[in-house]
């Protein structure tokens, strides 16, 4: 269960102007640069105070943000036995799906781009999480990388927040519900593609 009741929050400027947004099934906010998708997502996610209103959370949450939150220092296989560890789950799994078993013994810090975006996918997916809140998932991966965080995403049963700056990325993930963040506010309303 994941809600935001009449969210507000402000830095130098009102970012976001009473958010209102209960997620049952998957739910996709895209909106442009600077529009509030990330401070959406951290409050959503507890990691950031609304200035006024409250979140309602319930159930495991997998949490990705647009910075991975892996040890450069230590190898894909021990930063995701650590975080297995603290939400007492095992990674085999989730490294099979995300492709990662040739990756096992390569430092996070000497890993490409899309590369530690699976790995940090894969430490977000630990332990099955029953809430999904992903920024920008597929943000600077190429197409095989994509195909296979939309398998995950798709898979997945229950609420997912997940932000897009560019929502016909995701054609092919089966989103419930479509909102565009414009000037502090949700608007419900599915992005023009054209092949959708
Ligand atoms: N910690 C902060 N202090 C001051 N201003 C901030 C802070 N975090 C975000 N902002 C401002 O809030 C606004 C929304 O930023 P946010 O990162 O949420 O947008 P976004 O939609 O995720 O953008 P992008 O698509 O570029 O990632 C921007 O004007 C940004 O400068």
């Amino acid at each position: 269960m994941l809600r935001l009741i009449d969210v507000w929050k402000k830095f130098d400027h009102w970012v976001l102007k009473g958010v209102a947004l209960e997620v049952r099934g998957k739910a996709l906010v895209y909106g442009h640069n600077g529009s509030g998708k990330t401070t959406l997502v951290k409050i959503a996610a507890g990691l950031l105070e609304p200035t006024k209103g409250r979140v309602e959370r319930g159930g495991k949450l997998g949490v990705l943000l647009q910075y991975p939150l892996l040890h450069p220092d230590l190898t894909v296989d021990e930063n995701l036995s650590f975080f297995a560890k603290a939400v007492g789950a095992e990674h085999s799994h989730i490294v099979e799906e995300l492709g990662l078993r040739g990756y096992l013994h390569v430092r996070f810090a000497h890993l490409s781009y899309g590369w530690r975006k699976r790995a940090d996918l894969a430490r977000a997916m630990l332990g099955n999480p029953d809430v999904l809140i992903l920024d920008e998932p597929l943000l600077g991966l190429d197409p095989s990388a994509r195909e296979v965080v939309i398998d995950v995403v798709n898979r997945h049963r229950g609420p997912a927040l997940i932000t897009a700056s560019t929502p016909c990325d995701y054609l092919a993930v089966k989103f419930d519900e479509y909102y565009y963040i414009h000037d502090g506010r949700l608007i419900q309303q599915r992005p023009q593609c054209s092949s959708s």
